[in-house]
């Protein structure tokens, strides 16, 4: 069956309930039987929900642990201490946003959550290898706060692991698109990666709709490696029903999401899902996502297989900087 027909086979089969574990023990198995059956069950992911769980993702959990305790300890500085790197004083709002700065929904009130965001950068600072200087319209130096002393190179270790497992899930993004497995290098060589540590107050008694952790919105580029906090539920996706499904934190693994990037690039074969967090717990909440996208040159023109006579190019084609920039500017600019 063609890419196109499968994808119209699961626009026409039921909405999802649940999102899937794929157990990624295999990522790095040369064996083709094997790459291929990963692979197809990575497709069935993308095509039907957008999200998925990954098991034995290979992140060390001390990487994970140590990103943790810096960011909550940055995040219970003072806040005039946080403002000094608000991130609309940097150039493509790189560091610090206060809570109800942001609207990823742009019809909410602000998102009930304060952010630091940061982009590519060697854990060393004297290996400094260009990338950056390659950004274009995105380019941006991060920024890093005085205190916690340890916040750079903890979050910056996080950083380059997840990176690490992005680059290994391109070879099985494109072998679900029945493409070569190189296909996304040349396209990936500058790791168009931004990352943010999150913060979610708790939100007690009744929840106003429009201030929620973070509004409804769907993601911008490739493909999320999020990692959320265990035992506090507050992600939630939405089917084609309308209908939000909990995504709860499993343990032990991460929540991969596909962006507009894909979307875009896949004429909707791969789907980029609505998604919004909103954390009821009672208790502080943090989550760490890393937005895994396609150097910002990059034009997202759709792969020829994902685009048929009755499945004509949906989107007009735009750089993926272009348009990642836009949305920073809708999101933060006001
Ligand atoms: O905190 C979460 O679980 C989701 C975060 C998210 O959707 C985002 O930052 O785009
Ligand atoms: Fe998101």
């Amino acid at each position: 069956m063609s890419l196109v027909d499968a994808a119209h086979k699961a626009e026409r089969t039921e909405a999802f309930s649940h999102i899937p574990v794929i157990d990624l023990s295999d990522v790095s198995n040369r064996d083709p039987t094997v790459r291929k059956a990963l692979a197809d069950t990575i497709r069935d992911a993308c095509m039907n929900v957008g999200f998925f769980y990954v098991a034995n993702h290979g992140i060390p959990e001390t990487a994970i642990a140590n990103a943790l305790s810096a960011t909550k300890e940055y995040f219970s500085l003072p806040l005039e201490a946080k403002m000094e790197l608000e991130n609309k004083k940097t150039p493509n709002f790189k560091g610090y946003n206060p809570v109800r700065s942001s609207r990823n929904d742009p019809l909410s009130d602000g998102d009930m959550h304060e952010g630091f965001e940061f982009g590519w950068e060697a854990l060393k600072a004297d290996d400094y290898d260009g990338r950056q200087a390659k950004d274009g319209a995105m380019a941006g130096a991060n920024v890093w706060p005085r205190e916690p002393a340890r916040f750079r190179e903890a979050a910056l270790a996080y950083y380059h692991a997840a990176v690490e497992l992005g680059n290994k899930l391109f070879p099985l993004f494109a072998l679900a698109l029945e493409l070569p497995e190189d296909y996304f290098d040349d396209k990936t060589k500058n790791s168009a990666a931004l990352m943010r540590v999150l913060h979610y107050p708790p939100q007690t008694g009744p929840v106003d709709d429009r201030v929620v952790g973070i509004g409804a919105h769907t993601d911008w580029e490739c493909f999320t490696i999020l990692w959320q906090e265990p035992a506090t539920q507050a992600l939630q996706v939405l089917n084609k029903e309308k209908q939000w499904i909990d995504a709860p934190p499993l343990q032990g693994t991460l929540v991969i999401n596909l962006g507009d990037q894909f979307a875009r690039w896949t004429n909707d074969v791969f789907k980029s899902t609505v998604h919004r967090a909103i954390n009821r717990s009672g208790v502080r909440r943090y989550s760490i996502p890393l937005f895994f996208g396609t150097d910002y040159d990059v034009k997202l023109e759709p792969i020829s297989s994902c685009v048929s006579p009755d499945r004509p190019p949906k989107y007009e084609v735009v750089t993926a900087g272009d348009y990642v920039k836009s949305k920073l500017e809708a999101t933060y600019g006001h």
